[in-house]
């Protein structure tokens, strides 16, 4: 379980202090997939960022299998984070190594000696479907194999929970779906707690088993979904919310 405790954080500018996330406790249930959605500027990535401590709150928990990250000696909070993967919507996939090097890299952090690593990327690439593509570079592939060789990468450590920042935002709707089906795969088959924040709501309605709505910093709903495609018998919900649920043709259960 992944709990955050009344976390808050600000960011000063040249305008003064701004409250980007305010007092928040949000829980997330182990082996579910999570939404975190709300308006552009909510604190929905600051948020996701503050489950890995990226991000460090200002104030309150972060506790994650029981453990407050927030307080942990560094070489623990090192160790913590290998049980906790993370991709983004911009992929963040080093251009001068290959696919393999890639998926590589946080096992050369870690001092995983060759053999292993390479037997751990070969298996990672198998798993999202890229088994053929490890001496290719990330120029040469395209928006989802990227996406494929991120998730590759964040496997790589066998995590326990999976962050993703937007995963699907700058891809097309065909290719949305084949990355939210790698991550439902990853979900069922491996038991990985999956965090997705997102300002879509096909992303929702496909793969989210809750949802919590975060506008101008603070968290203003949270619900369990039941996926129903098409149906529109909405319960009547202040107005975000049913925004959301409408345009997600899903209810509440
Ligand atoms: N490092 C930072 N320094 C200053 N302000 C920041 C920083 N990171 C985020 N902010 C501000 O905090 C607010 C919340 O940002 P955040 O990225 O968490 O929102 P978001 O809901 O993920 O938005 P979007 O959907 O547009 O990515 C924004 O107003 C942003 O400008």
């Amino acid at each position: 379980m992944i709990s955050l405790q009344e976390v808050s954080k600000s960011y000063k500018s040249g305008e003064g202090i701004f409250e980007a996330v305010q007092s928040v406790s949000l829980t997330v249930r182990e082996g579910t997939i999570h939404g975190i959605i709300g308006p552009s500027g909510a604190g929905k990535s600051t948020l996701l960022r503050m489950m890995n401590v990226l991000e460090l709150p200002d104030q309150g928990k972060v506790m994650v299998g029981g453990k407050d990250l927030t307080t942990l000696p560094e070489k623990e909070l090192r160790l913590a984070r290998r049980s906790i993967g993370m991709i983004f919507q911009q992929f963040h996939l080093l251009n001068n190594r290959t696919v393999s090097g890639n998926v590589s890299v946080p096992l050369e952090l870690a001092g995983i000696g060759k053999k292993q690593r390479k037997e751990r990327v070969q298996e990672c690439l198998k798993f999202v479907g890229l088994p053929d593509k490890a001496r290719q570079y990330p120029a040469m592939l395209s928006g989802g194999q990227k996406q494929r060789v991120a998730i590759a990468r964040a496997l790589a450590h066998r995590p326990s929970l999976l962050l993703c920042d937007e995963p699907t935002s700058s891809l097309d709707p065909g290719t949305t779906a084949e990355i939210l089906d790698v991550l439902r795969h990853i979900n069922k088959t491996l038991g990985v707690t999956i965090v997705i924040v997102t300002h879509e709501m096909d992303v929702v309605k496909e793969v989210c088993h809750a949802v919590s709505v975060v506008e101008q910093g603070r968290l203003t709903d949270g619900f369990e979904l039941e996926v129903r495609p098409g149906k529109s018998d909405i319960t009547q919900r202040p107005s975000y919310r049913e925004q959301l649920l409408g345009k997600a043709g899903m209810r509440d259960v």
